[in-house]
């Protein structure tokens, strides 16, 4: 689906209610999987959340995760340790090239059944699950953390729990750090120092564990940009954040300030307001949040600011080349866009190109990026609906804070 966003304007004082974090919600239900009596709320909506809550529920022995990276990285180490169940784990094209070689060799070292049905190192996986009894593994933490993620959500299913040793520089922490604190929510006992994490077994909740997913940080960088892109004094309200968030990318309040927005927490949530000019420079080491690069680079490129962003190697594997993309979409609406494999370097500009189709290579984060230029020249997008991998209901959000958005 084409759609045409018009040159429009945020209503002030609005409300957004956002869906739960899609990593909370994905590292709750293998956990669920795990411990019957755990209980969870605000659940995201997102089809990634979907469609592994449905992979979870099923017998069948092929699985199609279609284009959610934390569902296949989490169902290969889920079910090679579940004794007995055969199951094909396979995605869309996209997925199909998206590496999973070391998560694999950490669960062939621990005793896992895992062949590659295609490609050696990329999904589709044919998975034999087995009681795994060794305990220690060693992979490299610089790829993707959900491999390490996805090791850590099992471990206390194991009869003798986990010892991961990380190897090499750690990528996306926080994301270890909020899959630590889940696996201690519901009483699994952890540590994590230096390079070595681990993870004691359990096997039951002794009393039912009710816990409520926090809203989505990623889904609330496309507001950070809206108002970012307003006029001074703009402001929006969205649900529920709170201050001592598990999600890497609550790390947005901190970094919009530099353009000029504020965050305060109230009444269940966060208050974003435009209240000072943007930086003249923005510069950022994204290594613990890759998600939002997509948002800054954007925003920038909205307010004809120069904009610097390193630790983006991982950008590379997910839904598709973000750099690349950024930079070809950014460079057809007139912007001028430097890459290196691990960062982006977009140089000041006065000009937006108007009416330019926006390409989405089946990446949400690409749609929901672009769509506040709306606030600066009518804009269009292709594909657009591919923004239900991570949030369901944008466009209806954006039509109900003032977008125009009509279907082509
Ligand atoms: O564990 C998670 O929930 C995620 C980890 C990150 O991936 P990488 O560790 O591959 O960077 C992030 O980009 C992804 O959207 C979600
Ligand atoms: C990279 C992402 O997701 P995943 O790796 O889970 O597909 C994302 O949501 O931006």
């Amino acid at each position: 689906m084409l759609l045409k966003i018009l040159k429009s304007e945020v209503t002030n004082n609005q409300t957004i209610v956002i869906s739960g974090s899609k990593s909370e919600s994905n590292r709750l239900l293998i956990l669920k999987a795990l411990f019957n009596n755990l209980g969870i709320d605000n659940l995201s909506s997102s089809d990634d959340t979907v469609v592994l809550k449905q992979a979870l529920q099923s017998n069948s022995g092929i699985i199609d995760i279609h284009h959610a990276g934390t569902a296949m990285r989490f169902l290969t180490a889920y079910m090679s340790c579940l004794p007995n169940r055969e199951v094909v784990l396979t995605g869309s094209d996209r997925m199909q090239q998206r590496p999973i070689g070391v998560l694999v060799e950490a669960l062939r070292t621990l005793g896992a059944d895992i062949s590659y049905l295609k490609n050696e190192g990329f999904p589709p996986l044919k998975i034999n699950g087995k009681n795994i009894t060794r305990s220690t593994v060693h992979l490299n933490a610089g790829i993707s953390s959900q491999f390490i993620s996805a090791l850590m959500l099992v471990a206390p299913s194991l009869d003798n729990g986990l010892k991961i040793v990380l190897e090499g520089e750690i990528t996306s922490r926080p994301y270890l750090e909020m899959t630590l604190s889940l696996l201690n929510k519901v009483g699994v006992s952890t540590s994590f120092q230096d390079h070595i994490i681990n993870i004691q077994p359990k096997k039951a909740l002794e009393t039912p564990v009710n816990l409520i997913v926090e809203s989505d940080w990623s889904s609330a960088s496309y507001y950070y940009s809206m108002i970012a892109l307003s006029p001074l004094q703009s402001s929006i309200h969205l649900k529920y954040y709170q201050i001592n968030s598990l999600q890497g990318d609550s790390t947005l309040a901190e970094i919009y300030q530099d353009f000029g927005v504020e965050t305060v927490f109230q009444d269940n949530g966060i208050r974003i307001t435009k209240t000072a000019q943007a930086n003249t420079v923005i510069n950022f080491n994204l290594n613990n949040c890759p998600d939002i690069a997509q948002t800054i680079t954007v925003t920038a490129f909205g307010l004809g600011l120069p904009c610097d962003l390193y630790g983006l190697h991982t950008l590379k594997i997910k839904e598709t080349d973000r750099i690349f993309a950024l930079k070809t979409e950014v460079e057809k609406l007139g912007g001028e866009v430097e890459i290196t494999d691990n960062s982006l370097h977009l140089k000041a500009s006065n000009k937006i190109s108007s009416a330019v189709t926006i390409e989405t290579y089946n990446d949400h984060r690409m749609a929901m990026a672009f769509a506040p230029l709306a606030l600066k020249v009518p804009i269009y997008i292709n594909d657009a609906m591919v923004v239900t991998k991570s949030y369901t209901t944008f466009w209806n959000d954006l039509k109900s804070i003032g977008f125009q958005i009509i279907e082509e």
